[in-house]
């Protein structure tokens, strides 16, 4: 619609006509939001967020030497040239059970039967596994130990060796993981699965981390009806609230989802008061263009503190396709962050994706706040079109460098937004691409 051309930094942004482009408005959000104080977390409550202490191992990994079989814990010479013909005979002294305090000799000519992750018993210089001998059953190579409870008679008798072990073969070394004082995990590191199952292993029962962002959605209009309900004459059910909320803990957040409140500035205006006790950011979709009902810009067009400089929310349009209406600023007596998107649901999810999801994430103090990106070839039946000055942000799927478009531009289509997985991002000055042409494209994950 508009043939604005994409403002330069430093220009004068005043006039209510004026096109921010999506990197000055991306900018303006990643310059006020901060990154969440730390806080001490249990373990399974820091998954996903950025540790902001390095980590030393306090004790060693294994803790000790220990079998990676189930077999018979030797000395090397007892069991030397060993074979099915001329098998090497050895008293079972006794069992050795991961988790056992207590541990037995292995002297000359004896063995104790020992299970996977068990400390080597002193005097036993390598471990054979339980299929390279008899079992203490005197009947040829054994598949497996039998149960403790079914044949407590395996813990002691003979036992027939039928291979040679090297030293040490078969055993996880003390420390061979890290070592006590080496560094297990480097301030920065997000803390993931595998993070979290080392410290625990190192017994870590809680670390120091950005905890992940409150966010609360609300969403507005009074045509909305809550899913699950009767649809009344000229009502829709609210989805942006659930698509948002849902994206919101995609991104890594603690999202509450506010019910869609009515189209009444002052009712709006207590509830985003109400819920900003629980929100380190807020979000609201709809009512944001120029309508005579678009009552989150009503409602929040002065609600800046006066004592305050650069607080409140100011309301822009921005050089894209969708997403064109936009406001963001802060709110309430901690300056709480607030991105108050359009209420077409293609729009609000695309925002949501451009600018919500970077300043969860910067939040939480992640350095890369942005989804992926890649060049694929365009396929399609016949050339995209877009609006000139305006980047447009088309659905679409990516596989195997390719990019084809689903459904339309329309930003109510939110049947076609369900089936996509990537947004192909067509720039200000393109009017038109042609099928094979490459363009770029946002991979949604
Ligand atoms: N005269 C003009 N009209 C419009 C302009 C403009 O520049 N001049 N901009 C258009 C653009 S672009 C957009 S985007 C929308 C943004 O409008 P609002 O943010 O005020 O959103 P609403 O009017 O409240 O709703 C728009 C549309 O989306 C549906 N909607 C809203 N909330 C939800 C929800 N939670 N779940 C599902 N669907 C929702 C709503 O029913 C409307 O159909 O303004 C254009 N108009
Ligand atoms: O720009 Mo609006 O956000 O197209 O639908």
């Amino acid at each position: 619609m508009s043939s604005a051309a994409p403002p330069v930094t430093g220009q004068d942004h005043s006039g209510p006509d004026h096109l921010w482009s999506v990197e000055e408005h991306l900018e303006d959000i990643l310059a006020t939001v901060r990154p969440l104080e730390p806080i001490e977390l249990h373990l399974l409550d820091a998954q996903g967020c950025v540790l902001v202490e390095d980590i030393t191992v306090p004790v060693s990994l294994p803790p000790f030497d220990n079998s990676s079989m189930d077999g018979y814990a030797v000395r090397v010479a007892d069991v030397a040239g060993a074979s099915e013909e001329f098998p090497a005979a050895l008293e079972v002294v006794g069992d050795v059970a991961a988790g056992q305090a207590e541990l037995l000799h292995v002297g000359p000519g004896q063995a104790a039967r020992i299970m996977t992750g068990a400390p080597l018993p002193p005097g036993a210089e390598t471990v054979v596994p339980v299929e390279w001998t008899d079992g203490g059953l005197g009947e040829g190579p054994v598949r497996g130990m039998r149960a403790r409870s079914l044949g407590p008679e395996g813990a002691a008798g003979h036992v027939h060796v039928y291979r040679p072990a090297e030293a040490r073969a078969h055993v996880r070394a003390k420390g061979s993981d890290v070592k006590a004082g080496d560094r297990a995990l480097e301030a920065g590191t997000i803390l993931g699965p595998p993070q979290i199952g080392l410290l625990a292993a190192i017994g870590r029962g809680t670390v120091r981390v950005r905890p992940r962002p409150r966010v609360v959605v609300l969403s507005t209009g009074s045509e909305l009806v809550q899913p699950g309900a009767e649809l009344g004459t000229g009502q829709i059910y609210d989805s942006n609230s659930f698509a948002l909320t849902a994206a919101a803990r995609d991104a890594g957040a603690i999202a509450y989802r506010v019910g869609a409140v009515a189209d009444d500035a002052e009712t709006l205006r207590s509830t985003i008061e109400d819920q900003l006790v629980r929100a380190d950011l807020m979000v609201t979709t709809g009512g944001v263009s120029v309508g005579a009902y678009d009552v989150v810009k009503e409602a929040l067009s002065h609600v800046a503190d006066e004592d305050e400089a650069g607080s409140g929310i100011e309301f822009r349009k921005l050089a894209m396709q969708p997403g064109k209406p936009q406001g963001f600023g802060s709110i309430g007596p901690d300056h709480t962050p607030l991105l108050a998107l359009p209420g077409n649901p293609v729009s609000s999810y695309v925002s949501f994706e451009l600018f919500v999801r970077p300043a969860i994430r910067a939040l939480m103090g992640l350095e890369d706040v942005h989804r992926p990106t890649t060049r694929a070839t365009l396929t399609a039946d016949k050339a995209l079109t877009s609006p000139k000055g305006r980047r447009q942000f088309l659905r679409g799927t990516y596989g195997d460098g390719r990019v084809t478009p689903v459904g339309g531009a329309g930003s109510h289509l939110v049947a076609a937004l369900a089936h996509a997985d990537a947004l192909i991002v067509v720039p200000e000055d393109t009017e038109s691409v042609e099928p094979g042409a490459e363009v770029e494209v946002i991979l949604l994950g």
